[in-house]
């Protein structure tokens, strides 16, 4: 079998202490030398537990999304068995026979993201992240491509579903809260995304243990082209934030959601929220996984800064376009 997937390079490298050179960043993005040591800043965690109330719910989420555009939320209403079958049923996926995995395998010549895969865009350099995925949408109904949905297990298709349909409520009641906290009155955010339009993308990312976690990196750095992420870690933390010229590690929180702005956001609220640089980083001897699910608007949905917030005192700072023509320009490495 070709040695593309790095499931597989792991599995052969359990008795090394080297990577195949690809994998070794170049010093200035290698986390033992660039992660932030001792007592740090952590990112913001939100209650949701009083969410009738919402004053000041509306204040810590904008104030996280102008200051970290990143924060993690708790007692969100998805009940912990939802996160622990959707994990679960993840982590059997990955542990699958190789060529059970492959099925599932992204078409060489697709558009989509969709499928089984290991690298996303071409890197620079020629590196790579120590990291396999699996993408497929999980809302509208219509979207989805089912052949993109593990058979194996079985009940991989329910814990899904199950998860879609409260991951939506959170989602809702994030961007009437966004919309607040700009000072609009609720419906704004989400309608300039494309409102009920919008497409939830779920990618898991599948970390296995690397003999050299301080030379690689997982996700390398960048910002999620998405409206929101809204993602759920396993246990191992390398989830890590850039904020003020530092790298911060984002704590692990059991069931907590990590709710990231992505650049749509960023462009709706034309600078107030600021989508989030962030990367992730690698274990020796534990695989760590994540379940973040891209919130997309689709591709023909015009994205640019609200209407309501442009001013003589305030021009807009990002163009209008198609939300296609951003990806492409963004997946090119093109200017927007
Ligand atoms: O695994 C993580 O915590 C982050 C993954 C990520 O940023 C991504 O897949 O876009
Ligand atoms: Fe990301």
């Amino acid at each position: 079998m070709e040695l593309e997937r790095v499931q597989v390079i792991a599995s052969l490298s359990k008795c090394i202490d080297t990577i195949p050179a690809e994998y070794i960043r170049s010093e200035n993005e290698q986390p033992a030398i660039t992660t932030i040591q001792g007592k740090v800043l952590e990112v913001p965690v939100i209650d949701l537990s009083n969410d009738s109330d919402d004053q000041n719910i509306v204040q810590s989420v904008a104030e996280a999304c102008r200051d970290w555009g990143i924060f993690q939320v708790v007692n969100h209403g998805i009940p912990d068995e939802v996160i622990g079958n959707l994990q679960r049923v993840g982590k059997d996926f990955f542990e699958l026979p190789q060529e059970e995995k492959e099925v599932y395998a992204k078409p060489p010549e697709s558009k989509s993201v969709e499928g089984y895969g290991t690298k996303l865009q071409k890197e620079v350099e020629g590196k790579k992240g120590w990291v396999d995925h699996l993408f497929h949408k999980i809302w509208p109904p219509s979207a989805i491509n089912y052949k993109f949905w593990p058979k194996n297990p079985p009940s991989y298709r329910e814990a899904n579903e199950v998860y879609a349909e409260r991951l939506r409520a959170v989602a809702d009641k994030l961007f009437r809260w966004l919309s607040l906290g700009l000072g609009l009155e609720g419906h704004e955010v989400k309608e300039a995304v494309g409102g009920d339009d919008l497409i939830y993308l779920m990618k898991i990312n599948y970390y296995p243990p690397c003999p050299r976690p301080d030379l690689a990196l997982g996700v390398v750095a960048h910002t999620d082209m998405s409206t929101l992420t809204i993602l759920v870690p396993n246990e191992v933390p390398g989830l890590q934030v850039f904020k003020d010229d530092h790298w911060y590690e984002v704590k692990y929180i059991p069931n907590a959601l990590i709710v990231h702005i992505g650049d749509q956001i960023e462009i709706v609220s034309n600078g107030k929220y600021k989508a989030v640089y962030h990367r992730s980083t690698v274990n020796k001897e534990t695989t760590r996984m994540s379940w973040p699910v891209f919130i997309e608007p689709s591709p023909e949905v015009e994205v640019g800064p609200h209407p309501m917030l442009i001013d003589d005192e305030n021009p807009p700072k990002y163009k209008t376009k198609k939300y296609e023509d951003y990806m492409y320009c963004k997946l090119n490495k093109l200017p927007q």
